[in-house]
């Protein structure tokens, strides 16, 4: 366990590099993010938070600058060790849920479990435990397709939990939800963030979710700028 989640130095990253169309997207990005830390990630449509996330995510590679998840450096690490962090280490929630269709909202949280070695019985009690504190565990049996949106994005959101990661990235979890559900949906996201001392990086159209976040970064030309508010942040 290490204080510090994930930490980014010198981060650099052009699509389609030495090309006539390259597409320069990152340009020094820096950032430390602490256990329990629940920072905000905003910028105009095409900024480059998904390429930030899917790096921090190691789900893409940066062209320069170092990567380190939950203490460990994972600049230039094999896919064998990028999928064993991602597993172990890391909680994804996207703006569109993206959950198994043909299974169950409890199986949807128990997979990603048994993927990682937990048993039958401990992935589905943790599988319980997470949809209760959601407020949907009467939906444990349903499938996505039979849940409204709100409901999906909390099993989106627990299934991201239940490998008890130590660092969540989600990418507009809210983005899909109208303003009431966007609200609960995201209070439930803070406090679980909150009691599990994860650390979270949120990217957010929603100025109004990012204010009650610790801090707001800002992603403009490539780089990253504090862009603090008061008050720090409120379940
Ligand atoms: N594989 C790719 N090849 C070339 N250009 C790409 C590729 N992926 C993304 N881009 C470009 O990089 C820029 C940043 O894309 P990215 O998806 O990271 O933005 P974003 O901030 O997440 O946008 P949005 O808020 O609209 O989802 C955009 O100009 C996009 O067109």
């Amino acid at each position: 366990m290490n204080d510090i989640v994930l930490s980014l130095h010198g981060i650099e990253k052009t699509y389609a590099k030495g090309r006539a169309d390259a597409v320069p997207v990152l340009r020094g990005i820096d950032l430390t993010l602490r256990a329990g830390e629940v920072v905000a990630l905003v910028a105009p449509s095409g900024a480059g938070k998904s390429t930030l996330l899917h790096i921090a995510g190691l789900l893409d590679s940066a062209d320069t600058g170092k990567i380190g998840i939950d203490g460990t450096d994972m600049t230039g690490a094999n896919d064998r060790r990028r999928t064993a962090a991602r597993r172990t280490s890391i909680g994804f929630v996207y703006q569109f849920h993206h959950l198994l269709p043909e299974f169950s909202a409890a199986e949807n949280i128990i997979l990603p479990q048994l993927a990682n070695g937990t048993s039958e019985k401990d992935a589905a009690a943790r599988a319980a435990s997470l949809l209760d504190r959601v407020g949907i565990a009467h939906r444990a049996s349903h499938r996505p397709a039979a849940l409204s949106g709100g409901e999906q994005q909390r099993v989106a959101f627990c299934r991201a939990m239940a490998n008890s990661p130590r660092l969540l990235l989600a990418d507009e979890p809210t983005g899909n939800l109208d303003p009431a559900t966007s609200d609960q949906v995201f209070s439930t996201l803070i406090a679980l963030a909150r009691e599990t001392g994860l650390g979270a990086l949120i990217a957010t159209h929603n100025l109004d979710l990012a204010a009650r976040m610790d801090r707001i970064l800002r992603l403009d030309a490539g780089r990253l700028i504090e862009a603090t508010p008061q008050g720090g942040a409120q379940p």
